[in-house]
């Protein structure tokens, strides 16, 4: 049922705290003033996501409510009509992931809220360890959206793990025995692979497990991280020598096996980073050309595969588009073919080699499916350029067929592509 909007006034803002259908939100409660409008800040520079604030557990009562769907809360421990932490049992109940906030350390009380299943519990005492709150937040925010696999048969301890992940926001999927996995590692891969205990699936089976999985994904893309006892420590350090990344001593602090699961968690997304950007042409999009050498070399040696083609195409007289109408409306131009590039070739392998110079390549049912996508392409180009760039052009287009080899099949492309350009420009020349 739609509530009514809840309205408060805090440092001359309006601040709604009741919306007529869930919208999600980060839930800050905060008594101080200045700590509160400087958290409410450093979140707002990091995240479009709204920052609804309380100032005592009254008001974030009245949030829990309402119909908002609360990301997260970073919440101090001791607030007014709450303290000690008395805010945690109530948003844990509502399955609210948590940070705490405190000015005080106490041993009891950090035990007390990891026992209550926070996420993370921060000391206030100095502005790296507030940035770290604001990070942890919005890493709990970006967690929502990660799977981790827990490699586990049911017991005590994977139903302590599983917690602990959630705690944090991660989707979990469990996984009993190998073959499972192995069905699964071929389809929609997790972020990261959880394995309880070394010998839970039977002997040897988890060195077969990291050897499958290392089969498909290298220790960058895919962290596998194993918990065990003091006992197993140097079976685990083995696994480590054979692909497993992290090991976590299932007796130590809960702290440390969010931090471990955060670490190799970053390390992938950075790897991720990384190769997109090694393998992506900047301006465009499409995958740059050492990218396409790599794929394109190992397609061609697929004997599966038959109807190999390649295409080399170029915009016809780009330098006058630059020299007359401005570099950034040439950049526009190199833009638009690329994406029409991708609608009309999006079966295949397609790149931006430089410049205005594009290749494909790919196996067809046809050498005239190939002709007809090139003519569709050309003539596209040359109907919606105008329109779509504020400068209209053409493109010249060679391609070859079954030709021996990548290196082979883009010489024979260019060749076609040189005799589109002398015989006129604007054609696709295939040979
Ligand atoms: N805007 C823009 N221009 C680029 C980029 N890379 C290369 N160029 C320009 O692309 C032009 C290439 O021109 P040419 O290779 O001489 O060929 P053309 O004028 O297209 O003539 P033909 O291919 O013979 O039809 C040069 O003016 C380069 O400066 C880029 O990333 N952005």
């Amino acid at each position: 049922m739609p509530l009514p909007l809840m309205c408060m006034l805090y440092n001359n803002k309006l601040k709604i705290l009741g919306w007529l259908m869930a919208e999600p939100i980060i839930l800050l409660i905060e008594d101080q003033k200045s700590m509160a409008s400087f958290l409410e800040d450093k979140l707002s520079q990091k995240t479009d996501i709204k920052i609804v604030v309380a100032r005592n557990l009254q008001q974030a009562v009245e949030v829990i409510e309402s119909d908002a769907k609360i990301l997260v809360c970073l919440t101090d421990l001791n607030l007014p009509d709450a303290e000690e932490g008395a805010t945690v049992p109530i948003l844990r109940k509502h399955r609210i992931t948590t940070v705490v906030l405190t000015s005080n350390y106490s041993e009891k009380i950090r035990k007390k809220m990891f026992d209550l299943q926070v996420a993370d519990y921060v000391i206030k005492d100095g502005p790296v360890a507030l940035e770290y709150a604001v990070n942890v937040c919005l890493t709990m925010v970006e967690n929502a959206d990660k799977s981790i696999w827990l490699v586990s048969k049911p017991s005590d301890n994977a139903t302590h793990l599983r917690h602990l992940l959630n705690n944090q926001g991660f989707r979990v999927f469990l996984f009993e025995d190998l073959s499972e996995l192995s069905k699964a590692i071929k389809g929609k891969v997790p972020d990261l692979i959880l394995i309880n205990q070394i010998n839970e699936l039977g002997e040897g089976k988890t060195l077969k497990l990291v050897q499958l999985v290392r089969y498909y994904y290298s220790s960058s893309q895919l962290p596998i991280v194993l918990t065990d006892g003091a006992e197993n420590v140097s079976e685990c350090i083995r696994m480590m020598k054979y692909g497993v990344n992290d090991f976590f001593n299932i007796e130590t602090s809960t702290e440390e096996f969010y931090v471990r699961l955060r670490l190799n968690l970053l390390q992938a997304e950075r790897y991720k980073e990384i190769e997109y950007i090694s393998q992506t042409d900047s301006l465009t999009g499409l995958h740059n050309r050492r990218f396409f050498f790599e794929k394109a070399e190992s397609f061609y040696q697929d004997k599966r595969l038959d109807n190999h083609f390649a295409v080399m195409l170029d915009i016809d007289f780009f330098k006058q588009v630059n020299d007359k109408h401005g570099h950034h409306v040439g950049d526009k131009a190199i833009q638009f073919v690329a994406q029409k590039i991708q609608q009309h070739f999006k079966k295949f392998l397609s790149a931006r080699f430089g410049g205005e110079e594009f290749a494909v390549c790919g196996s067809a049912s046809s050498a005239a499916e190939v002709i007809d996508i090139c003519e569709s392409l050309r003539k596209q180009i040359e109907s919606d350029s105008y329109a779509e760039t504020g400068v209209a052009f053409t493109i010249s287009i060679g391609l070859c067929f079954n030709a021996n080899g990548i290196d082979k099949a883009m010489s024979l492309s260019d060749e076609a592509l040189y005799e589109a350009k002398e015989s006129g420009r604007n054609k696709v020349v295939a040979i």
